[in-house]
């Protein structure tokens, strides 16, 4: 069963908020934003450690290889099956409205649905990522990395301008 954390009904009217200071969420400052202004802590939540990127590469190559795809799997054919994976995701969220964290309207079945498409998605950006010689975790840790430096958390507070939209 896909591990789930409620909020529970706590009129949430508006998405998590939180405030950055030197790029660290401030725990008192990290929150949702209710109708009336006051701000509650969402339950944490947090993935298990495994598998790791590495073991569910691996793993799908045992898969492939096992059914004899891999000659199906070439890059441009690993692309376009996750953009059909990543349109199955939206195809649940499509003509919803917006959804609360924790999706706290949705069923068991609902919820269990998203987790099977974002697990389709996932597996075919790691084999993408494998068939075109990227170091995915690695290559995560510099991009970070290069958006702390693109967005200092002195200079974006509480905005979603683009960088380019930065005058100085
Ligand atoms: N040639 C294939 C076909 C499937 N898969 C694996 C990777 C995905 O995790 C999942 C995708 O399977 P489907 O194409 O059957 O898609 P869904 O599981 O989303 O089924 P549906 O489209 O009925 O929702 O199976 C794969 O690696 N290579």
């Amino acid at each position: 069963m896909m591990a789930t954390h409620r909020n529970g009904d706590c009129g949430v009217k508006e998405d998590v908020s939180s405030a950055v200071v030197n790029g660290e969420a401030t725990e008192a400052s990290t929150g949702l934003k209710l109708q009336n202004g006051a701000t509650v802590r969402p339950e944490n939540f947090t993935f298990t450690s495994e598998p790791t990127l590495e073991d569910i590469r691996r793993m799908q190559a045992e898969f492939t290889d096992e059914r004899n795809w891999q000659q199906f799997h070439q890059p441009r054919n690993l692309l376009l099956a996750m953009v059909g994976e990543v349109g199955e995701v939206s195809e649940l969220f499509q003509w919803r409205g917006e959804v609360a964290e924790g999706l706290p309207d949705w069923t068991e079945s609902e919820r269990e649905h998203l987790a099977h498409e974002l697990s389709d998605v996932l597996i075919y950006l790691v084999e993408l990522a494998e068939k075109c010689h990227v170091d995915l975790p690695q290559a995560v840790l510099r991009k970070m990395a290069l958006n702390r430096m693109k967005y200092p958390a002195s200079k974006v507070q509480g905005s979603a301008k683009k960088y380019t939209e930065y005058k100085d």
